[in-house]
């Protein structure tokens, strides 16, 4: 699947500013520092990747500090990585973790749904909407190494992927705390979460905005394992070799056939999805309670 008009326009002004990049362009791996050992690691301003050619796997790391969140940015960087690995034969599997500590991510970045206007809310979801997409329809194999804690957005990352692992620390819940936000998730969102713990544990999940601490995560289903803090890469790379083993055409064209019904849901109302979601955010009070919120979280340190 190839990257849509807006993030495509997006990705090459990124491209064009190489400048930005540390590190080699995109598309043009270099050896890892030290070399000569076959590794291709790569990376932008805020994503990391470390390629495994041999294992077939990469790991990309997420590191937009402080908390990950998802900038127009941070989307189309990691897309643009994204496809490079879903563009390389040598790849057939991905584990996506953070670099942030404690944090997998904080979800939307706020700052780019306040005091803006409705053509840059318009960007922005079908950003997400992308981002969604991407990861949901990858014929590769994702595994979600979630090392910190994973509310909103973040959670629909970790959801598109394939299994999900989260470190075992009290501190890092996952879920969809929208409610509690006064908002709804949407439609496709909610769909994703209803075939990963059913409908009836989504019904109270999305209603009371829950997020889930590792215990409860693992209960619920909305994570498929939970590890010590020290044992999460290490069982997520071993998860993976496990998935690696199954022959690829077979595996994704399975996946591609259980969610190609929930995928085309948002594909067919695209347009009234990104129209709904500018209406809403548009909103005089909707602003005014992000501006508040953010106010809050700014406050939260002093
Ligand atoms: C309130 C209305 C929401 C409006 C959304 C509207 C429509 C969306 C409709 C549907 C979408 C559904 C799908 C997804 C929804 C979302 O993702 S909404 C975002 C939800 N995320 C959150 O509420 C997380 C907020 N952040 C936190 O709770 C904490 O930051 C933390 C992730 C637990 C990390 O805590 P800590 O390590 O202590 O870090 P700080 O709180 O000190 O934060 C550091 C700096 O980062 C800034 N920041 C945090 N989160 C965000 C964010 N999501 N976007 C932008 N910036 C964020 C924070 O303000 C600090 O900034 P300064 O260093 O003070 O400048």
């Amino acid at each position: 699947m190839a990257l849509a008009g807006g993030v495509r326009v997006r990705a090459r002004a990124l491209l064009r500013a190489g400048a930005q990049f540390r590190g080699p362009v995109l598309g043009r791996p270099e050896p890892a520092a030290g070399g000569g050992d076959g590794t291709r690691r790569f990376a932008n301003l805020r994503v990391l990747v470390e390629p495994d050619p041999a294992a077939g796997v990469a790991v990309m790391k997420l590191k937009s500090p402080p908390v990950n969140s998802l900038s127009l940015e941070f989307m189309t960087e990691f897309l643009i990585s994204l496809e490079k690995l879903e563009n390389d034969k040598a790849f057939r599997g991905v584990v996506i973790t953070s670099d942030c500590p404690g944090v997998f991510s904080a979800g939307l970045d706020l700052t780019e749904l306040c005091g803006q206007n409705p053509a840059h809310y318009a960007e922005y979801w079908k950003a997400v909407q992308e981002l969604w997409l991407r990861l949901f329809l990858s014929n590769m194999v994702l595994v979600a190494a979630i090392n910190g804690v994973c509310p909103a957005g973040g959670c629909l990352m970790a959801l598109t992927c394939d299994v999900r692992v989260l470190a075992d620390n009290p501190k890092f819940v996952i879920g969809l705390k929208e409610t509690q936000l006064g908002i709804v998730v949407p439609f496709w969102l909610k769909d994703n979460l209803v075939n990963t713990i059913g409908h009836r544990a989504s019904e109270h999940a999305l209603q009371l905005g829950l997020l889930f601490p590792p215990a409860e995560a693992l209960q619920v289903g909305i994570v498929d394992q939970v590890v010590p803090e020290d044992q999460l890469q290490s069982t997520a790379l071993s998860v993976m070799a496990r998935w690696m083993a199954i022959p690829d055409h077979a595996r994704h064209l399975t996946k591609a056939m259980m969610r190609k019904a929930t995928a085309d849901s948002l594909i067919k109302h695209r347009d009234a999805d990104i129209q709904n979601f500018v209406n809403f955010i548009s909103r005089d009070s909707i602003q005014k309670t992000l501006q508040v919120y953010l106010q809050k979280l700014k406050q939260k340190k002093g």
